[in-house]
């Protein structure tokens, strides 16, 4: 009896009282959260998002007391300020219940801790450690692959790239966050990227699934816990031995870790304690490796399914610099325009981030899209619907990066790293190494599909009539669902 009573209930109260009733979105999704929930836990986040987005428009409900909003002034508007805080859904992401700069919604710490570490993400900072960002990089990707065509008696070899962007994402992070050099790119060593990846899958399980932090439910994330551990430890024994270096009266090293135990507000004077620093180094460590290599993935598949914009780039780079010449960032921002575009013609069109971040509507409400929105109510920022909005984007399924070419416009409403308060803190170093590892990528390797490769590619269309893109999924990141299959290149050296 009970059942049919609260379902009666909710049908009418979602039908004819909730003040979300006039706002176009799944009927079910009115009943209840099993939809959002089950769309997240499938990993098909990223594919709903532009699904709904097509049919529903720039605002739908997508939850009985949650909205999506893909409308690009409405998200600027929503995103400028700290009054559509991050809700509880981020508290899971406190790491050892610590507020950090991803997870809290209080803006006093948050601002604190943006002018603790957001120096250190500045281009003129991150300039002075570009040569490690290039040596754990692009450098040491370059070295294992001559070495390994050198050995090939026919001249080319065939890369996983989803892999090797991993692990050389993780070398670039691991030098700068841990002090340390991983080499994990030199030695194929997967183990560290199981612990961070596990580490976020952990805080995303139990932000979805709150149940898993009590027992005996907790038992079913054991092994994700275990890594964590090991993740944890791992960092604390590094900031440990950077002291230990400290204290025996060694230089400074120029790096972030070092960078975050000097930090101090201007403001305030207040600095990081020692588990602050543990827990936002875990956290740059987490946000800071799949984002980056996802996206130097996505953009390589669709250079191999558009040949033509492959040799674009390809001619623009060689145009402007010699073989013998190592790019750095300066070189790339400067002379590769169409180059750098086209990786943010990939984050558009494949956005790494390319599910809903959930954010609180304040109290007093607003008014979206002709909607009034009560306080309380949840706004989720449709990252994919906005990378695809037709007003802003003309052929939205098209991969074209000419629309970023001396387009400050479309950079504005660009929103793969988010924008405003809690714009992404680390996207000026994801830059510096997306650029120099693609550009120089391209500057010494002629790129091929493999032979055998011939479910995608160039000829095989979608039913837009579009090159088909690898099969993606969505867990935090969307990156593709079979990297063994869809993820290989040949490569060998450019000769002049
Ligand atoms: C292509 C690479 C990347 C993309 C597309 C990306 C995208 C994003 C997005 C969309 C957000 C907003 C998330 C939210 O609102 O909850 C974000 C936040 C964040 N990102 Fe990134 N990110 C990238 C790389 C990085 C890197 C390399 C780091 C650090 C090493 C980093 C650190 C962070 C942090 C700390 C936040 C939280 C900021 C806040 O809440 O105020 N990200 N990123």
């Amino acid at each position: 009896m009970i059942y049919p009573l609260t379902f009666g209930y909710k049908l009418v109260y979602a039908l004819c009282l909730s003040p979300l009733r006039n706002i176009p979105g799944p009927f079910f999704a009115r009943l209840s959260n099993i939809r959002l929930g089950y769309i997240g836990m499938s990993g098909k986040m990223s594919k709903y998002a532009m699904h709904d987005y097509e049919k529903y428009g720039d605002l739908y409900v997508c939850g009985p007391n949650a909205v999506s909003l893909s409308n690009l002034v409405d998200l600027k508007s929503a995103l400028s300020t700290h009054a559509f805080a991050k809700p509880e859904f981020y508290h899971a992401f406190h790491l050892f219940g610590i507020e950090n700069i991803l997870s809290s919604s209080n803006a006093d710490l948050v601002g604190i801790r943006k002018r603790q570490v957001g120096p250190f993400f500045n281009l003129g900072y991150l300039q002075n450690m570009e040569p490690t960002i290039l040596k754990a990089g692009y450098q040491a990707l370059k070295e294992k692959w001559d070495a390994q065509i050198e050995a090939e008696a026919k001249g080319n070899i065939e890369i996983n790239y989803s892999m090797s962007y991993m692990l050389t994402t993780l070398d670039v992070i691991g030098a700068l966050m841990c002090g340390q050099e991983l080499e994990c790119i030199k030695t194929d060593n997967v183990v560290p990227i199981k612990w961070v990846q596990d580490s976020m899958m952990l805080h995303m399980h139990k932000a979805v699934f709150p149940i898993l932090k009590a027992f005996p439910f907790s038992l079913l994330v054991r092994g994700l816990e275990d890594n964590f551990g090991r993740a944890t430890r791992a960092v604390r024994r590094l900031i440990n031995r950077r002291r230990a270096i400290l204290d025996s009266g060694a230089e400074k090293p120029v790096d972030l870790l070092q960078a975050f135990l000097d930090a101090e507000d201007p403001h305030s004077k207040i600095r990081m304690s020692e588990t602050e620093i543990q827990v936002e180094s875990m956290l740059m460590l987490g946000a800071g490796i799949d984002t980056t290599a996802n996206t130097l993935a996505w953009t390589t598949h669709l250079l191999m399914l558009h040949p033509d914009i492959y040799r674009r780039a390809v001619d623009e780079i060689r145009s402007q610099f010699d073989s013998g010449h190592l790019i750095t960032y300066a070189d790339a921002r400067e002379k590769l325009p169409f180059t750098e575009a086209c990786i943010y013609e990939s984050l558009r069109l494949c956005p790494v981030i390319g599910g809903q971040l959930p954010r609180s509507i304040p109290s007093g409400g607003v008014t979206f899209q002709g909607h009034y929105l009560p306080g309380g109510t949840e706004l989720h920022i449709n990252f994919r619907g906005a990378a695809m909005n037709k007003d802003m984007w003309p052929e939205p399924y098209k991969y074209n990066p000419d629309r970023f070419v001396g387009n400050s416009e479309a950079r504005r409403n660009f929103f793969a790293f988010s924008s405003g308060v809690r714009v992404c803190t680390g996207r000026n170093l994801s830059w510096m190494e997306m650029l120099t590892i693609f550009a120089n990528m391209l500057k010494d390797y002629d790129w091929s599909l493999p032979d055998d490769y011939t479910h995608l590619g160039p000829k095989v269309l979608d039913e837009r009539g579009y090159p088909k893109k690898m099969e993606s999924r969505h867990f935090i990141i969307t990156a593709s669902a079979n990297p063994e299959r869809d993820c290989r290149l040949v490569i060998k050296k450019h000769v002049e």
